[in-house]
């Protein structure tokens, strides 16, 4: 009788030298595969969080206790048994503390809730990950998919920082999760090297600081808002390049809708088009149904119409 194979998952679980538990591919992956959706066994509403504090822990502690209650023994011993980081002088001898830095320690936000995901909170950091993720609140879970081509056997890994800092501010980042990144932009790189990376981890930022308000659908009309126009496309065109260089591929669809638009202003429909669909691609792959993709998509099919319509008129011309 011919065998049968039950499908295999995409990852399986296990020791990561250094980093306590890791998820590593059971098979080689292209970016935009799923490797795994996660439903979260604890999901709480936190009370409003202001900006640059962070979540207020004591007062969701009482929101965590009542959804950790409610769970089954099983689910319960799943989420005590997740790692956590203790910080210097902080309690951890009860189970009311253990969850408190449990939670600390492996929670996502999946926008207005909090999570806990205890097949994700496995993944491990890098600051040059290979992996993203997203809450998709059609299935009510986070799903985890390859941003890049994962080898058979790799590392998955995510970032749980913003990545746009040098390597010392995200070195302060990571404090509370108590380790130390060893990646190839934190460790893989010295002096020049290193420096170059904090420099364009900067430019980028600042990059998008500068350029993404004065994003516009207009068409630059006058002669001072045309020049104006030419010069954001092409800092938009270095934008990209630094993210490329980078290899931040969590921003590379960011980028390239910001050079999207900007030669839409100077009505340069083809780069415009092209930008617009390689930031489509990626925001697809990750999530058809999100709001960035539908944008882009939207934006796309707008620029390939006027494209045509100028190559119309350029054959008009030449008849
Ligand atoms: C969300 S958990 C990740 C899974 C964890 N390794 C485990 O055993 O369950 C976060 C913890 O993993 C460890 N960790 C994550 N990324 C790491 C990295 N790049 N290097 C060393 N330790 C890391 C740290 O202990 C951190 O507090």
């Amino acid at each position: 009788m011919a065998g049968f194979h039950l499908p295999r998952e995409n990852f399986i679980i296990k020791q990561s030298p250094g980093k306590g538990l890791g998820v590593f591919a059971t098979r080689a992956m292209e970016p935009g595969t799923v490797i795994m959706e996660d439903a979260p066994t604890i999901l709480i509403r936190p009370p409003r969080m202001h900006e640059g504090i962070g979540y207020p822990l004591d007062a969701i502690q009482i929101l965590i206790g009542e959804a950790f209650d409610a769970l089954s023994e099983g689910d319960q011993a799943d989420v005590l048994s997740l790692s956590a980081h203790v910080l210097p002088g902080e309690a951890d001898e009860t189970e009311y503390h253990r969850l408190k830095t449990v939670f600390r320690s492996n929670a996502y936000s999946t926008g207005n809730e909090i999570g806990l995901f205890t097949k994700i909170a496995r993944i491990n950091h890098s600051c040059r990950p290979n992996s993203g993720y997203y809450w998709t609140e059609r299935l009510r879970k986070r799903v985890v998919y390859a941003t890049r081509p994962i080898a058979e056997g790799e590392e998955i890994s995510v970032t749980y920082i913003p990545l746009l800092y040098s390597k010392s501010d995200r070195e302060r980042r990571l404090d509370q999760y108590g380790f130390k990144c060893a990646c190839e932009a934190c460790a893989g790189q010295s002096g020049n090297a290193a420096w170059a990376s904090d420099h364009r981890r900067h430019e980028i930022r600042k990059g998008f600081f500068e350029l993404e308000p004065q994003l516009t659908l207009e068409v630059a009309k006058t002669v001072m808002a045309r020049k104006k126009a030419q010069r954001l496309a092409e800092e938009s065109l270095r934008l990209a390049e630094l993210v490329e260089e980078e290899g931040l591929v969590d921003y590379y669809a960011q980028a390239y809708r910001v050079a999207a638009i900007f030669h839409a202003n100077i009505e340069m429909w083809e780069p415009a088009t092209t930008w617009a669909h390689k930031s489509y691609q990626i925001r697809n792959m990750a999530d058809a149904q999100s709001e960035e993709a539908i944008e882009m998509r939207i934006l796309t099919s707008r620029f390939i119409e006027q494209w045509n319509e100028e190559l119309r008129n350029k054959s008009k011309g030449r008849l």
